[in-house]
């Protein structure tokens, strides 16, 4: 059989189907032109953005910001490497996988993403020929949040409940991770490996700037853990460091005029200049892989700027292709796996709370789905 676009790992042995690890996240385009279709079905997402007659605006924002997003993925190098970066975290994982757990064996990581292809529809559709009778759903957002994992989740709701993935297949999820030791490790030994860019006589006084994705303040007030889930990572990594600098959260890549969590990144490199901190590292926390945030925003906006401001500043490399990262994903879903035949049920404790000012009714039958292990 050919292999599409969405599976990863090699087919099954004839008879035996595979267990599915489904690889959830918002994707981005892999090339420059790929660019509007990526924002109008963002745009289009009413778990991300409810905007009023949505179906008729989206893509005419879409339309709108194209040109400028397009020159950000030109500028750093045509295209997002989330696809290629998610497949070789997902063949990793399913081949360590297949040591860690041989019972559940072959294991096949699938990539959903929400945004561009392989959109969950089209992996539902190869999971259904592949005759998966297990899967789980893997978020690859580290820290939850109903407008990413949420997101992600009320699209396999959609797609599992409507018979797409196949009839009677058995469901279960991780949903968040931000504090897994092996996640932790990954992210310390790539701040360790830039603090070494520094003399040894600075490296103390280098001041971690962790930065992670901003939320809109309506998204906040409503009772999303993103940002308690962020900082408890920040935290976790910091322990690991054992506080060995000092250290700052702070949030970027807000878009439009409404309030958004600061403080902003760009500012906080403008504040620390001012005070007189000019040695900084720069550590994206809350995504896995390079995209433009880490290669346009961080390594060309404000490193930029930074040096401008007379900042010596190196940035953490992104997970990527960390083999330490692909251990650690395999251990989350070993965990989970070896939990779950010991009775711990398909969702963690936490997965069943929604956000206390949540009005958004898919969130509650997705809920609902999973924690019945998808029936
Ligand atoms: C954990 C990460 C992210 C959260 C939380 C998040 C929330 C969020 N985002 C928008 C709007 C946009 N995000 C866009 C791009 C984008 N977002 C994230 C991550 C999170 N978003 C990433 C990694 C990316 C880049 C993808 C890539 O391939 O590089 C965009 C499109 C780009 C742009 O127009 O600036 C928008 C728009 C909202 C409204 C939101 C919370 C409600
Ligand atoms: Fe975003
Ligand atoms: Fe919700």
């Amino acid at each position: 059989m050919a292999r599409s676009f969405a599976s990863l790992h090699k087919s099954p042995p004839a008879g035996k189907s595979p267990t599915a690890i489904v690889m959830m996240n918002m994707g981005g385009p892999a090339t420059v032109p790929e660019t509007e279709e990526f924002l109008k079905n963002l745009f289009s997402d009413r778990d991300l953005i409810p905007i009023p007659f949505q179906r008729f605006l989206a893509p005419i924002l879409a339309r709108r910001r194209t040109p400028q997003i397009e020159k950000q993925y030109t500028d750093i190098g045509g295209g997002s490497p989330i696809l290629r970066y998610t497949k070789i975290q997902g063949e990793g994982m399913a081949k360590l996988l297949d040591e860690l757990h041989p019972e559940t064996a072959p294991h096949k990581a699938y990539v959903a993403f929400r945004y561009v292809r392989p959109l969950t529809e089209e992996t539902a559709r190869q999971m259904k020929a592949d005759g998966v009778k297990r899967a789980i759903a893997f978020t690859q957002y580290p820290q939850y949040s109903c407008s990413t994992t949420g997101s992600s989740l009320n699209e396999l709701f959609r797609r599992g409940s409507a018979g797409d993935v196949g009839q009677n297949v058995e469901w279960s999820v991780i949903d968040r991770w931000g504090t897994h030791p092996g996640f932790i490790e990954a992210v310390s030994q790539n701040i360790e490996a830039a603090l070494s860019k520094f003399s040894a006589s600075d490296r103390k006084d280098v001041v971690l700037l962790f930065s992670a994705h901003s939320l809109p303040m309506s998204v906040v007030n409503r009772g999303d853990p993103y940002i308690l889930e962020v900082s408890a990572s920040v935290s976790a990594v910091m322990d690991r460091l054992g506080h060995s600098n000092p250290y700052r959260l702070v949030w970027q890549s807000q878009v439009g005029p409404s309030a958004w969590m600061g403080m902003q990144t760009g500012e906080a490199l403008k504040g620390l200049a001012r005070l007189g901190n000019k040695k900084v590292v720069l550590v994206p926390i809350a995504f896995t892989s390079d995209h433009i945030e880490t290669l346009y925003e961080l390594d060309l906006e404000y490193a930029e700027e930074a040096r401008h401001l007379g900042i010596e500043v190196h940035r953490a490399a992104s997970l990527n292709e960390s083999p330490v990262f692909i251990r650690a994903l395999a251990d989350i879903t070993a965990q989970h796996l070896r939990d779950y035949s010991a009775g711990s049920g398909p969702v963690s404790t936490q997965f069943g709370l929604r956000c206390p000012g949540c009005t958004n009714i898919t969130c509650g039958q997705q809920k609902t789905w999973f924690a019945r292990g998808g029936r």
